[in-house]
Protein backbone atom coordinates (compact mmCIF):
# COMPACT_ATOMS: atom_id res chain seq x y z
CA UNK A 1 0.00 0.00 0.00
CA UNK A 2 3.11 2.40 -0.04
CA UNK A 3 2.20 4.20 -3.24
CA UNK A 4 4.43 6.88 -2.06
CA UNK A 5 8.33 6.30 -0.67
CA UNK A 6 9.11 7.71 2.72
CA UNK A 7 12.62 7.81 2.92
CA UNK A 8 13.74 8.60 6.79
CA UNK A 9 17.68 9.82 6.14
CA UNK A 10 17.92 10.44 9.39
CA UNK A 11 16.58 9.87 13.53
CA UNK A 12 17.77 11.28 17.07
CA UNK A 13 16.06 9.38 19.73
CA UNK A 14 12.07 8.82 18.56
CA UNK A 15 12.37 12.20 16.31
CA UNK A 16 12.80 11.74 12.43
CA UNK A 17 13.91 13.41 9.18
CA UNK A 18 13.08 12.44 6.05
CA UNK A 19 11.44 12.73 2.28
CA UNK A 20 8.15 11.97 1.66
CA UNK A 21 8.03 11.34 -2.30
CA UNK A 22 4.92 12.35 -4.03
CA UNK A 23 2.88 12.51 -7.91
CA UNK A 24 3.71 16.33 -7.19
CA UNK A 25 6.60 16.80 -5.50
CA UNK A 26 9.00 16.01 -2.31
CA UNK A 27 7.37 16.91 1.42
CA UNK A 28 10.46 17.38 3.74
CA UNK A 29 9.55 15.98 7.16
CA UNK A 30 9.13 17.21 9.91
CA UNK A 31 6.56 19.33 8.13
CA UNK A 32 4.05 22.33 8.60
CA UNK A 33 1.31 22.13 6.06
CA UNK A 34 -0.48 25.31 6.10
CA UNK A 35 -4.20 25.25 6.08
CA UNK A 36 -6.25 26.20 2.73
CA UNK A 37 -9.59 25.74 3.82
CA UNK A 38 -11.94 27.49 1.33
CA UNK A 39 -9.16 26.90 -1.42
CA UNK A 40 -7.03 29.46 -0.48
CA UNK A 41 -3.85 30.01 2.65
CA UNK A 42 -6.03 32.61 3.74
CA UNK A 43 -4.56 36.47 3.12
CA UNK A 44 -2.42 35.00 0.94
CA UNK A 45 -1.13 33.91 -2.85
CA UNK A 46 -0.08 30.34 -3.90
CA UNK A 47 3.34 32.27 -4.93
CA UNK A 48 3.41 33.73 -1.29
CA UNK A 49 3.08 30.34 0.29
CA UNK A 50 5.70 28.55 -1.67
CA UNK A 51 7.99 31.44 -1.13
CA UNK A 52 8.03 30.53 2.40
CA UNK A 53 9.53 26.94 1.74
CA UNK A 54 6.15 24.98 2.47
CA UNK A 55 5.91 21.62 0.41
CA UNK A 56 2.32 20.98 0.87
CA UNK A 57 -1.20 22.58 2.05
CA UNK A 58 -3.82 21.29 3.57
CA UNK A 59 -7.44 21.36 2.07
CA UNK A 60 -10.94 20.95 3.82
CA UNK A 61 -13.44 18.83 2.59
CA UNK A 62 -16.12 20.09 4.16
CA UNK A 63 -16.05 23.77 2.99
CA UNK A 64 -15.01 22.92 -0.46
CA UNK A 65 -18.13 20.27 -0.88
CA UNK A 66 -20.29 22.81 0.44
CA UNK A 67 -18.74 25.90 -1.47
CA UNK A 68 -18.28 25.84 -4.08
CA UNK A 69 -19.18 22.42 -4.17
CA UNK A 70 -16.88 19.17 -4.94
CA UNK A 71 -18.49 18.26 -8.56
CA UNK A 72 -18.09 22.36 -9.82
CA UNK A 73 -14.29 21.95 -8.49
CA UNK A 74 -14.06 19.13 -10.70
CA UNK A 75 -15.67 20.49 -13.50
CA UNK A 76 -12.71 23.42 -13.26
CA UNK A 77 -9.55 20.89 -13.42
CA UNK A 78 -9.77 19.88 -9.57
CA UNK A 79 -8.54 22.02 -6.59
CA UNK A 80 -4.35 21.75 -7.74
CA UNK A 81 -5.94 23.44 -11.12
CA UNK A 82 -8.71 25.69 -9.41
CA UNK A 83 -6.10 27.29 -7.13
CA UNK A 84 -3.13 27.36 -8.78
CA UNK A 85 -1.05 25.25 -6.22
CA UNK A 86 1.08 22.45 -8.24
CA UNK A 87 2.67 21.03 -5.51
CA UNK A 88 0.56 18.50 -3.04
CA UNK A 89 -2.33 18.74 -1.25
CA UNK A 90 -3.45 17.10 1.68
CA UNK A 91 -7.02 17.38 1.81
CA UNK A 92 -9.04 16.19 5.66
CA UNK A 93 -12.61 13.48 5.48
CA UNK A 94 -14.78 16.14 7.21
CA UNK A 95 -15.49 14.20 10.32
CA UNK A 96 -13.83 16.48 12.57
CA UNK A 97 -15.32 19.63 10.74
CA UNK A 98 -18.92 18.37 10.51
CA UNK A 99 -18.55 18.15 13.95
CA UNK A 100 -16.97 21.29 15.16
CA UNK A 101 -19.16 23.64 12.61
CA UNK A 102 -21.93 21.93 10.89
CA UNK A 103 -25.53 21.91 12.66
CA UNK A 104 -27.57 18.90 13.88
CA UNK A 105 -25.07 16.43 13.03
CA UNK A 106 -26.71 12.18 13.28
CA UNK A 107 -23.38 9.72 13.06
CA UNK A 108 -24.86 6.49 12.39
CA UNK A 109 -23.13 3.24 11.28
CA UNK A 110 -23.59 4.13 7.27
CA UNK A 111 -22.46 8.33 7.51
CA UNK A 112 -22.71 11.51 8.89
CA UNK A 113 -26.00 13.43 7.97
CA UNK A 114 -25.66 17.16 8.87
CA UNK A 115 -26.69 20.90 7.74
CA UNK A 116 -24.13 23.35 6.69
CA UNK A 117 -23.38 26.03 9.04
CA UNK A 118 -23.82 28.34 5.55
CA UNK A 119 -26.86 27.90 4.36
CA UNK A 120 -28.59 25.06 6.41
CA UNK A 121 -28.64 22.63 3.25
CA UNK A 122 -29.14 19.14 4.20
CA UNK A 123 -25.47 16.78 3.43
CA UNK A 124 -24.37 13.47 3.82
CA UNK A 125 -20.90 11.94 4.40
CA UNK A 126 -19.73 8.56 4.18
CA UNK A 127 -16.38 7.23 4.00
CA UNK A 128 -17.03 6.34 0.25
CA UNK A 129 -17.94 9.97 -0.68
CA UNK A 130 -15.49 11.42 1.32
CA UNK A 131 -12.96 9.29 -0.78
CA UNK A 132 -14.79 10.76 -3.87
CA UNK A 133 -14.63 13.84 -3.14
CA UNK A 134 -11.13 13.77 -2.12
CA UNK A 135 -9.22 11.38 -4.69
CA UNK A 136 -11.52 11.79 -7.76
CA UNK A 137 -13.27 15.45 -7.28
CA UNK A 138 -10.47 17.58 -5.85
CA UNK A 139 -7.73 15.55 -6.29
CA UNK A 140 -5.67 15.54 -3.41
CA UNK A 141 -2.80 13.52 -3.31
CA UNK A 142 -2.98 12.51 0.20
CA UNK A 143 -6.60 11.83 1.25
CA UNK A 144 -7.92 11.05 4.86
CA UNK A 145 -10.08 8.43 5.70
CA UNK A 146 -13.58 9.83 7.72
CA UNK A 147 -13.49 9.06 11.05
CA UNK A 148 -15.31 10.01 14.19
CA UNK A 149 -13.31 12.42 16.28
CA UNK A 150 -14.83 12.81 20.08
CA UNK A 151 -15.18 15.72 22.19
CA UNK A 152 -12.29 16.42 24.97
CA UNK A 153 -13.12 15.00 28.12
CA UNK A 154 -14.66 11.85 26.79
CA UNK A 155 -16.52 8.70 28.82
CA UNK A 156 -14.19 5.74 28.10
CA UNK A 157 -17.01 3.71 26.26
CA UNK A 158 -18.13 7.01 23.89
CA UNK A 159 -14.14 6.78 22.97
CA UNK A 160 -14.54 2.66 22.47
CA UNK A 161 -17.55 3.52 20.24
CA UNK A 162 -16.58 6.22 18.19
CA UNK A 163 -12.46 4.18 17.70
CA UNK A 164 -14.12 1.42 16.46
CA UNK A 165 -16.52 3.09 14.19
CA UNK A 166 -13.33 4.39 12.62
CA UNK A 167 -12.08 1.55 12.09
CA UNK A 168 -14.78 -0.26 10.23
CA UNK A 169 -14.76 3.48 8.43
CA UNK A 170 -11.47 3.05 7.50
CA UNK A 171 -11.93 -0.70 6.06
CA UNK A 172 -14.78 0.75 4.06
CA UNK A 173 -12.56 4.03 2.99
CA UNK A 174 -10.05 1.80 1.97
CA UNK A 175 -11.68 -0.56 -0.28
CA UNK A 176 -13.33 2.69 -1.67
CA UNK A 177 -9.68 4.30 -1.93
CA UNK A 178 -8.80 1.14 -3.88
CA UNK A 179 -5.38 0.45 -5.53
CA UNK A 180 -3.64 4.22 -6.78
CA UNK A 181 -0.12 4.67 -7.30
CA UNK A 182 -0.32 8.42 -7.76
CA UNK A 183 -2.53 9.07 -4.81
CA UNK A 184 -1.89 8.19 -0.63
CA UNK A 185 -4.84 7.30 1.72
CA UNK A 186 -3.91 7.87 5.61
CA UNK A 187 -5.73 5.75 8.17
CA UNK A 188 -6.69 8.01 11.48
CA UNK A 189 -6.00 6.64 14.87
CA UNK A 190 -8.74 7.63 18.09
CA UNK A 191 -9.03 6.27 21.25
CA UNK A 192 -9.04 9.95 22.75
CA UNK A 193 -6.86 10.04 25.94
CA UNK A 194 -7.03 5.99 26.53
CA UNK A 195 -3.80 4.19 26.04
CA UNK A 196 -5.89 0.91 25.19
CA UNK A 197 -8.08 2.67 23.16
CA UNK A 198 -4.55 4.16 21.10
CA UNK A 199 -3.51 0.78 21.01
CA UNK A 200 -6.51 -1.29 19.67
CA UNK A 201 -7.00 2.00 17.05
CA UNK A 202 -3.44 1.40 15.77
CA UNK A 203 -3.94 -2.32 15.73
CA UNK A 204 -6.78 -2.31 13.59
CA UNK A 205 -5.70 0.71 10.80
CA UNK A 206 -2.47 -1.71 10.48
CA UNK A 207 -4.16 -4.69 9.95
CA UNK A 208 -6.44 -2.57 7.43
CA UNK A 209 -2.88 -0.92 5.71
CA UNK A 210 -2.46 2.65 4.91
CA UNK A 211 0.15 4.49 3.67
CA UNK A 212 0.49 6.84 6.55
CA UNK A 213 -1.36 7.10 9.82
CA UNK A 214 -2.55 10.24 11.92
CA UNK A 215 -3.16 10.95 15.01
CA UNK A 216 -6.79 12.35 15.36
CA UNK A 217 -8.88 13.22 18.74
CA UNK A 218 -6.31 15.24 20.12
CA UNK A 219 -5.74 19.29 20.47
CA UNK A 220 -9.92 19.22 21.27
CA UNK A 221 -8.97 21.01 24.45
CA UNK A 222 -6.97 18.42 26.79
CA UNK A 223 -3.63 21.19 26.77
CA UNK A 224 -0.30 20.93 25.77
CA UNK A 225 0.65 18.32 28.94
CA UNK A 226 -2.45 15.68 28.50
CA UNK A 227 -1.83 15.64 24.24
CA UNK A 228 2.11 15.04 25.43
CA UNK A 229 1.13 12.08 28.30
CA UNK A 230 -0.83 10.38 24.76
CA UNK A 231 2.14 11.24 22.60
CA UNK A 232 4.47 9.65 24.97
CA UNK A 233 2.91 6.12 23.50
CA UNK A 234 0.91 6.80 20.67
CA UNK A 235 3.07 7.43 17.77
CA UNK A 236 5.33 4.93 18.09
CA UNK A 237 2.13 2.29 18.05
CA UNK A 238 2.55 3.66 14.52
CA UNK A 239 4.64 2.01 11.85
CA UNK A 240 8.03 3.61 12.20
CA UNK A 241 8.71 3.06 8.13
CA UNK A 242 5.13 5.13 7.37
CA UNK A 243 4.50 9.09 7.46
CA UNK A 244 2.83 9.84 11.28
CA UNK A 245 0.61 13.25 10.86
CA UNK A 246 -1.11 14.86 14.26
CA UNK A 247 -3.96 16.43 12.79
CA UNK A 248 -4.48 20.03 13.91
CA UNK A 249 -1.38 20.78 16.11
CA UNK A 250 -0.21 23.48 16.75
CA UNK A 251 1.87 25.97 18.54
CA UNK A 252 5.58 25.80 17.95
CA UNK A 253 6.48 24.56 21.29
CA UNK A 254 3.57 21.56 20.40
CA UNK A 255 5.40 21.03 17.41
CA UNK A 256 8.94 20.49 18.82
CA UNK A 257 7.57 18.55 22.16
CA UNK A 258 5.41 16.00 19.20
CA UNK A 259 8.66 15.59 16.72
CA UNK A 260 10.69 15.11 19.70
CA UNK A 261 7.75 11.95 20.17
CA UNK A 262 8.44 10.82 16.39
CA UNK A 263 5.35 12.90 14.82
CA UNK A 264 6.49 13.79 10.92
CA UNK A 265 3.60 16.08 9.74
CA UNK A 266 1.59 18.32 11.31
CA UNK A 267 -1.00 21.21 10.22
CA UNK A 268 -2.77 24.11 12.05
CA UNK A 269 -4.84 27.35 11.49
CA UNK A 270 -2.51 29.10 14.29
CA UNK A 271 -0.36 31.01 12.40
CA UNK A 272 -2.87 32.41 9.68
CA UNK A 273 -5.52 32.79 12.43
CA UNK A 274 -3.28 34.24 14.82
CA UNK A 275 -1.77 36.65 12.15
CA UNK A 276 -5.05 38.01 11.06
CA UNK A 277 -5.71 38.76 14.64
CA UNK A 278 -2.04 40.66 15.23
CA UNK A 279 0.14 38.31 16.65
CA UNK A 280 3.42 37.72 15.29
CA UNK A 281 5.35 34.35 15.99
CA UNK A 282 9.05 34.02 16.99
CA UNK A 283 12.06 32.15 18.65
CA UNK A 284 11.09 34.36 21.55
CA UNK A 285 7.18 33.34 21.48
CA UNK A 286 4.26 35.52 19.99
CA UNK A 287 4.45 39.61 19.87
CA UNK A 288 0.67 40.86 20.01
CA UNK A 289 1.60 43.94 17.19
CA UNK A 290 -1.04 45.96 18.62
CA UNK A 291 0.61 46.46 21.67
CA UNK A 292 2.10 50.19 22.13
CA UNK A 293 5.91 48.93 22.68
CA UNK A 294 5.96 48.26 19.01
CA UNK A 295 4.66 52.14 18.02
CA UNK A 296 8.07 53.18 17.54
CA UNK A 297 10.50 49.43 17.47
CA UNK A 298 12.04 49.51 13.62
CA UNK A 299 13.60 46.61 14.09
CA UNK A 300 11.89 43.78 11.37
CA UNK A 301 10.67 40.75 13.23
CA UNK A 302 13.12 38.25 12.14
CA UNK A 303 16.13 39.27 9.57
CA UNK A 304 17.31 35.94 9.61
CA UNK A 305 13.95 34.49 7.41
CA UNK A 306 14.25 35.72 4.08
CA UNK A 307 10.58 36.55 4.12
CA UNK A 308 9.89 40.00 2.94
CA UNK A 309 6.68 40.58 6.23
CA UNK A 310 9.85 38.77 8.62
CA UNK A 311 13.06 40.78 7.46
CA UNK A 312 12.28 43.66 4.98
CA UNK A 313 9.27 45.49 7.34
CA UNK A 314 9.61 47.08 10.63
CA UNK A 315 7.38 46.12 13.90
CA UNK A 316 6.86 50.40 13.99
CA UNK A 317 4.93 49.91 10.53
CA UNK A 318 3.14 46.34 11.37
CA UNK A 319 2.04 47.70 14.64
CA UNK A 320 0.71 50.90 12.44
CA UNK A 321 -1.45 48.79 10.01
CA UNK A 322 -2.35 46.33 12.72
CA UNK A 323 -4.02 48.92 14.85
CA UNK A 324 -4.94 50.66 11.40
CA UNK A 325 -7.54 47.12 10.78
CA UNK A 326 -5.08 48.09 7.41
CA UNK A 327 -5.97 44.61 5.13
CA UNK A 328 -1.31 44.10 4.16
CA UNK A 329 -1.55 43.88 8.08
CA UNK A 330 -3.18 40.62 8.16
CA UNK A 331 -1.15 39.78 4.74
CA UNK A 332 2.01 39.84 6.18
CA UNK A 333 1.45 39.11 9.45
CA UNK A 334 0.21 35.86 8.20
CA UNK A 335 2.79 35.56 5.65
CA UNK A 336 5.72 36.30 8.32
CA UNK A 337 3.70 33.61 10.51
CA UNK A 338 3.44 30.72 7.92
CA UNK A 339 7.65 31.58 7.16
CA UNK A 340 8.27 30.97 10.44
CA UNK A 341 6.49 27.72 10.94
CA UNK A 342 8.50 26.61 8.57
CA UNK A 343 12.08 27.87 9.34
CA UNK A 344 11.25 26.07 12.36
CA UNK A 345 10.55 22.87 10.70
CA UNK A 346 13.94 23.56 8.45
CA UNK A 347 15.54 24.34 11.83
CA UNK A 348 14.32 20.90 13.52
CA UNK A 349 15.51 18.88 10.05
CA UNK A 350 18.84 20.32 10.38
CA UNK A 351 18.75 19.34 14.18
CA UNK A 352 18.08 16.37 13.55
CA UNK A 353 20.38 15.49 10.42
CA UNK A 354 22.97 16.67 12.56
CA UNK A 355 22.83 15.39 16.20
CA UNK A 356 21.69 18.03 18.24
CA UNK A 357 17.71 17.94 18.09
CA UNK A 358 18.12 17.65 22.05
CA UNK A 359 20.29 20.81 22.45
CA UNK A 360 17.99 22.54 20.31
CA UNK A 361 14.45 21.32 22.23
CA UNK A 362 16.50 22.88 25.25
CA UNK A 363 17.26 26.20 23.91
CA UNK A 364 13.70 26.08 22.24
CA UNK A 365 11.90 25.84 25.28
CA UNK A 366 14.07 28.32 27.56
CA UNK A 367 13.91 31.28 25.18
CA UNK A 368 9.97 30.36 24.16
CA UNK A 369 10.23 31.09 27.77
CA UNK A 370 12.13 34.02 27.70
C1 LIG B 1 -7.34 22.29 16.43
N1 LIG B 1 -7.41 20.93 16.89
C2 LIG B 1 -7.71 19.89 16.07
N2 LIG B 1 -7.84 18.63 16.46
C3 LIG B 1 -8.17 17.92 15.37
C4 LIG B 1 -8.47 16.58 15.20
C5 LIG B 1 -8.82 16.12 13.95
C6 LIG B 1 -9.21 14.70 13.79
O1 LIG B 1 -9.18 13.91 14.72
N3 LIG B 1 -9.65 14.38 12.55
N4 LIG B 1 -10.06 13.09 12.34
C7 LIG B 1 -8.82 16.98 12.85
C8 LIG B 1 -8.51 18.32 13.02
C9 LIG B 1 -8.20 18.78 14.28
N5 LIG B 1 -7.91 20.02 14.74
Amino acid sequence: MSAFPFEITATEGKARTGVLKTARGDIRTPAFMPVGTAATVKALTVDQVASTGADIILGNTYHLMLRPGAERVARLGGLHNFMRWDKPILTDSGGFQVMSLSKIAKVTEQSVAFQSHIDGSKHILTPERSIEIQADLLGSDIVMQLDECVAWPAEENRAREAMLLSARWGQRSKAAFGERDRQALFGIQQGSTFEHLRKESAERLIETGFDGYALGGLAVGEGHEAMCEVLDYAPAMLPADRPRYLMGVGKPIDLVEAVARGVDMFDCVLPTRSGRHGQAWTWEGALNLKNARFAEDDTPLDETIACPASSHYSKAYLHHLVKSEEILGQVLLSWHNIAFFQALTQAMRDAISQGRFEQFRKDFKSRQHA
